[in-house]
């Protein structure tokens, strides 16, 4: 997303693990990508003199990330996570004291162009450093700031939600096979109904719920789909199912964000 809105490729240096997939992203992205397995000084060298570097590891390994790179920081470079459950406190634990760290929750839908993102600042991230860490988003997505208590709500809503909208499209599909369509063309006509129907919620100022009313004809067959869905209670399953992915969040905090 930061390279198709214009970051110069030059100025990223990524790195990963396995130096197999270091030369795919390289070839991919035209940055350049830096294999620990290959070079196990690849982060710190990644991180010495950047403004800002993102964390984009595993929860359960951020911290030892976090450990790994605090030598190589400068005072003033913004750490920003992306991950899930990793509290802001246990990071700034890991890393030289006063250095800001940013958490966010982004999305894929960054990939497109059509990200949203949470984002908390941490004790000694101002607006500056801040405004840096919304940067690297802005040019893919839209960036809201959330008191950190709220992260894990909001990666129950946008951080795994796109999740929610593929599992749509895969139950669609399956349904539509089951009524007799050829399985290819079941499957065509859920994905783009799932994606032309996500590019009308993209117009400014759309209300979901009139989009819905507009297609359901009183008597017709969406009204049947509809109440039969509501009947089942899908407001208490998409409502659990979020509740899980926030206690999924909270668990993660309690497993790896204690150290
Ligand atoms: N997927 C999503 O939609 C979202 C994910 N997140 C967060 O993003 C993070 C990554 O998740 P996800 O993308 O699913 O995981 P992936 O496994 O796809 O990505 C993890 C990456 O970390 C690399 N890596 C692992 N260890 C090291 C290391 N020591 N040094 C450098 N690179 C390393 C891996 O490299 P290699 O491939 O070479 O092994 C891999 O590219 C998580 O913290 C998650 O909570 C947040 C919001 C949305
Ligand atoms: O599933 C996860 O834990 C990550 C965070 C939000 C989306 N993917």
């Amino acid at each position: 997303g930061m390279l198709a809105a214009g970051t110069d490729p030059g100025s990223v240096r990524a790195t990963g693990r396995s130096a197999t997939t270091a030369r795919q992203r390289e070839e991919r992205f035209r940055v350049t990508v830096t294999a620990t397995e290959a070079d196990p000084e690849a982060n710190r060298n990644a991180a010495a003199g950047a403004d800002v570097v993102v964390l984009g590891v595993k929860p359960k390994d951020i911290l030892s990330l976090c450990r790994e790179i605090a030598g190589a920081l400068r005072p003033g470079t913004v750490v920003v996570s992306v991950a899930a459950g990793i509290p802001l406190a246990a990071m700034e634990r890991h890393l030289p004291a006063g250095q800001p760290v940013v958490r966010t929750m982004p999305n894929t839908p960054l990939t497109v162009g059509m990200g949203v993102v949470g984002m908390a600042g941490g004790a000694a991230a101002t607006e500056e450093h801040l405004a840096a860490a919304t940067a690297l988003f802005a040019g893919s997505g839209t960036v809201h700031r959330v008191a950190e208590d709220q992260i894990d709500a909001v990666a129950a809503v946008s951080g795994s939600g796109p999740a929610y909208a593929f599992l749509l499209a895969e139950l669609m599909a399956a349904g539509g096979a089951q009524m007799g369509l050829d399985e290819d063309l079941a499957a065509e006509l859920a994905r783009n109904t799932v994606a032309g129907a996500g590019r009308m919620l993209a117009e400014p100022g759309v209300d979901p719920a009139a989009l819905r009313r507009a297609v359901t004809s009183p008597n017709g067959t969406t009204e049947a789909a509809v109440e039969s869905f509501l009947a089942a209670d899908l407001a208490g399953i998409i409502a659990r199912g979020m509740q899980a992915s926030a206690a999924r969040g909270r668990a993660i905090s309690e497993e790896f964000g204690n150290s």
